[in-house]
């Protein structure tokens, strides 16, 4: 007679299905694949010598405009979203040129975004789905993504992006010399811990509710250490312990209640700053909440922020825009051409009106200096972050 078989384990239920099938009927479910380590991505997509130094130079460049120890003016302008490399490369060969043109008032930092967070459903984003069609294979996205910003990196441009996904800084960070945590995640914990580690100035946006109380709190936040779980260089799951981030500041982009660029709400800003202790300074966003998202209305923000940059308003060292080689947007329709330089994401400025807008900000910022002696370096900066307790 043969002994009864011996289960390895017990059963899980005694009800109808297994643990696994339960957990399905109960909520959603995870598969894996492995993805490379950004380690083996880095080696593969080596930063050189002049990328290092793009990188880093643009890094130190950003905080003393933020600390008003520059006088010039941050402008981060490109993309909306990225969604083909050799439109992204065509508009950096552009914007590196009129940087270059306007260096001595501006400093240029191209937007090169890559995760693009959804109010509801959309495209995620050149990293995560990088043929557009909802085949999501992340791992290409990723070693594209690189690939590019090492490419734009290298013509000498600085890049800024969001950062989404707490891992990406692992694949990318290297690469990124101003990064933003967007609207619908300034309040989440885990978006003020990462920053609290980014090693570069991190615009925080006020809140989708149009809360720049949010955008405060969570420079207040990102300031001090924190530890959070990651991945390390070589793939090992980690815990993060970071140093807190002194080069937080406030991205003014607006919200439901309308624009938030008026002098009003840039002395509130800078009013909630001072309450907090913290350095008073903000960046407008000319787009999103500021523009009603149409892309026109950028003009607008910029014309009333260079009059008001050259009538010497205090605490606004810089800009973003919304740029591409084409205005407008379009939709990502299968089987139909995409129209080359134009956004699929937010509707953008074109590159003519761009050139012409970021020439007024630089005769705004030379018209400041001639009624302004430079700026001090006394201009207060963040305090040292605190140690863990
Ligand atoms: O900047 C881009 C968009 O404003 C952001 O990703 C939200 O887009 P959505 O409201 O179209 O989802
Ligand atoms: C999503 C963006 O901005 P916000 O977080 O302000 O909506 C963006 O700049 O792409």
């Amino acid at each position: 007679m043969r002994a009864a078989a011996v289960p390895d384990r017990p059963p899980v239920s005694r009800g109808s299905g297994s643990r696994e099938a339960r957990a399905r009927e109960s909520g959603g479910r995870v598969t894996t694949e492995p993805l490379t380590t950004p380690a083996a991505l880095a080696e593969r997509l080596p930063v050189t010598d002049a990328v290092a130094e793009t990188v880093l130079g643009a890094r130190e460049a950003v905080c003393r405009v933020l600390a008003g120890t520059d006088d010039r003016l941050l402008v981060v302008v490109g993309p909306c979203s990225i969604h083909d490399v050799d439109a992204a490369l065509a508009y950096a060969r552009l914007l590196r040129r009129l940087a270059d043109e306007v260096a001595d008032d501006l400093l240029v930092v191209m937007r090169v975004y890559l995760e693009k967070p959804r109010s509801a459903l959309g495209w995620p984003g050149l990293l995560t789905d990088p043929s557009l069609d909802g085949a999501f294979a992340v791992g290409a996205g990723l070693r594209v993504a690189r690939e590019m910003m090492v490419a734009i990196a290298g013509l000498g441009l600085p890049i800024a992006c969001e950062w989404l996904s707490p891992v990406t800084p692992a694949y990318l960070g290297d690469l990124v010399s101003w990064g933003a945590v967007g609207a619908r995640t300034v309040e989440s914990q885990v978006h003020r811990q990462l920053a609290s580690g980014l090693p570069m100035p991190v615009g925080m946006k006020n809140g989708t509710s149009g809360s720049v109380q949010a955008a405060v709190d969570a420079i207040r936040a990102a300031a001090v250490p924190h530890a959070y779980l990651g991945v390390a260089d070589d793939g090992t799951p980690s815990v993060l312990r970071t140093s807190g981030n002194p080069h937080c500041h406030v991205v003014l982009r607006g919200g439901p209640g309308g624009p938030n660029y008026s002098e009003e709400d840039v002395r509130d800003a800078l009013a909630r700053l001072r309450a907090a202790g913290l350095p008073e300074r903000v960046v407008i966003d000319a787009s999103h909440g500021n523009s009603g998202k149409c892309h026109e209305r950028q003009r607008a923000v910029v014309a009333e922020m260079a009059e008001r940059i050259a009538a010497g308003e205090e605490g606004v060292r810089g800009l973003l825009l919304e740029s591409f080689l084409v205005p407008g947007r379009q939709d990502v329709v299968a089987g139909r051409p995409l129209v080359f330089g134009q956004s699929v994401t937010d509707a953008c400025l074109g590159w003519d009106t761009t050139a012409g807008l970021l020439r007024s900000l630089a005769e705004a910022v030379r018209r400041r200096r001639q009624t302004q002696p430079p700026a001090s370096a006394t201009s207060p900066v963040a305090s040292e972050p605190r140690q863990h307790a």
